[in-house]
């Protein structure tokens, strides 16, 4: 992680999360916490470190996902079989995700589901406020700035840059346009941990190390290449080709 990062408040010894998933056999005492961030974390802007694998990573998110769409509807309590059902695995592996991180539902009564999307959101680090910047306001760039759905997750975009002169000076959701000559003050004053680059995939490796020389420690690449970047910064790619082509795959070898 980078250094802006372990500068702020690391939180553990969570040690006590009163849940019991009464799908699951074994006493609260046989199930141990390990290391997690507490629930009430959640919105503290304190970061939480917890070792998962990347599809742990991703379940967490959707069971996230899920929990809100629960408490949208006024639920208020949920168990391991119905997350499971929800998000196409199995009770044992959603137990198993949930323990990981601290939280065991209660027998007969299963997890609250407000606080266990707190816990799992502290978990993800959307109990963190993350600045991000967009670099690239085309079509793909656009889409993203006007979606609303970030915010609620702790993301918001602090900025925009493009290079196109008839694009710069104009504002997309809430965010302006700026030129990528801005690129170095803007980043310097407002430190922005993430960028979202979507810009063409000739340009992505330049931007990424401009960015990356201004301090940025994650990445969301949606240009199609491959970004080499020092270790310390963490780079997703997001390509929905290929998740088109595996999809494709998937259906043709069924
Ligand atoms: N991951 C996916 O699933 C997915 C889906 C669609 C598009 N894409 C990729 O996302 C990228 C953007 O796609 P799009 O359709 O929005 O393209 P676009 O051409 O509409 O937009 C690209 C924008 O980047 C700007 N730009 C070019 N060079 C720049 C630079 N050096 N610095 C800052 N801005 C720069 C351009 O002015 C333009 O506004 C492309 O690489 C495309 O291949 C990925």
């Amino acid at each position: 992680m980078g250094s802006r990062l372990c500068k702020r408040a690391v939180r553990s010894g969570f040690t006590d999360y009163p849940f019991f998933d009464p799908i699951l056999d074994m006493p609260p005492s046989m199930n141990p916490p390990i290391s997690a961030g507490h629930p009430d974390g959640a919105g503290s802007n304190e970061i939480v470190r917890t070792d998962l694998s990347t599809p742990a990573v991703g379940r967490l998110s959707l069971y996230f996902r899920e929990l809100h769409r629960l408490l949208d509807a006024g639920q208020t309590s949920t168990n391991s079989r119905d997350l499971a059902a929800m998000v196409n695995v199995s009770a044992a592996v959603v137990r198993r995700d949930l323990s990981s991180i601290g939280s065991v539902g209660r027998r007969g009564v299963g997890y609250d589901v407000a606080s266990l999307a707190d816990h799992i959101g502290v978990v993800l680090g959307s109990g963190v406020h993350w600045k991000a910047v967009m670099i690239g306001v085309g079509f793909l760039g656009n889409a993203l700035l006007r979606y609303r759905g970030f915010e609620r997750l702790g993301f918001s975009l602090a900025a925009a840059f493009d290079t196109d002169p008839t694009k710069i000076g104009g504002v997309v959701g809430n965010t302006k346009i700026l030129p990528m000559d801005q690129l170095e003050p803007v980043l310097r004053e407002l430190k922005p941990e993430l960028a979202i680059l979507a810009v063409p995939s000739e340009q992505a490796k330049e931007v990424a190390a401009q960015v990356v020389a201004l301090g940025i420690q994650g990445i969301l690449n949606f240009a199609p290449t491959t970004l080499r970047v020092s270790s310390a910064v963490a780079v997703i790619n997001v390509d929905l080709a290929s998740e088109l082509q595996q999809l494709a795959f998937r259906i043709q070898n069924a």
